[in-house]
């Protein structure tokens, strides 16, 4: 990656990402690791994503690197926040017909087209909705859940990061192209910087998808790095 100018640099600033399109600059501090729907319904075979025809096969090599943006983070005192993607087991959250999310929901029209599914998809409580085994949170991270794509609709997330006076948001996650877009996106109009991971990050569906999402970031939402430019700039 070429390195570019820094924004937010003086005296806050401590520690510079080389990111697309330009070098950003952050402050621990004032930033947190965004960990998005890391859940059995997106990662793992027999989850929702692969139940519903998306290819989940090559997540494991994404599942680790979130590991260690995990750890990286909470060792240079950032704050990990987990968001987790669903609905109450009845699924009245996920709206009825009068809401686009009934339409639109692939959960949700997977489980309409096989009967058999019905309340098997992210519904709170369940094995799908649960997080991945290999990413537990622990004692100081948040756990922020959510009923549509983006972190920030009809949830307390930005009231918390604004309450620490965090700017910064380091995104992980699946979907690159679903909920990291859309969370991206919101926290650019609140006035956050957004930088998406390209290694720790997968899409719902091709490659493409996840390309397009990160051209589309890097263009105009926000940054874009891989592990590699995170870990080396928290080492510094
Ligand atoms: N977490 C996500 O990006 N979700 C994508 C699709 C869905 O939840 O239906």
């Amino acid at each position: 990656m070429t390195s570019g100018y820094a924004l937010n640099t003086g005296a806050q600033a401590s520690k510079l990402i080389q990111a697309e399109p330009e070098a950003i600059a952050i402050k621990p501090s004032e930033t947190a690791l965004i960990v998005v729907d890391m859940q059995n319904a997106y990662t793992t075979i027999e989850g929702y994503l692969d139940l519903a025809g998306f290819d989940v096969s090559a997540t494991a090599p994404v599942v680790k690197n979130i590991n260690s943006a995990i750890e990286l983070s909470r060792k240079a005192g950032i704050q990990v926040v987990f968001l987790q993607n669903g609905w109450d087991p009845q699924y009245v959250e996920a709206g009825g017909e009068g809401s686009p999310n009934w339409h639109k929901s692939n959960a949700l029209k997977t489980m309409r087209k096989h009967p058999e599914l019905e309340g098997r998809f992210l519904a709170k409580g369940g094995w799908d909705y649960a997080l991945v085994d290999e990413l537990t949170p622990q004692e100081g991270d948040w756990i922020i859940p959510k009923t549509r794509y983006s972190g920030f609709f009809n949830t307390n997330l930005d009231s918390m990061l604004r309450a620490r006076g965090i700017r910064n948001l380091v995104f992980t996650g699946i979907a690159t192209n679903v909920c990291v877009e859309s969370t991206l996106r919101d926290g650019f109009h609140l006035e956050y910087f957004g930088i998406a991971l390209s290694d720790a990050t997968y899409p719902a569906g091709p490659a493409s998808a996840h390309d397009a999402a990160l051209k589309n970031i890097s263009t105009f939402f926000g940054w874009v790095a891989s592990l590699e430019d995170y870990q080396n700039a928290l080492s510094v």
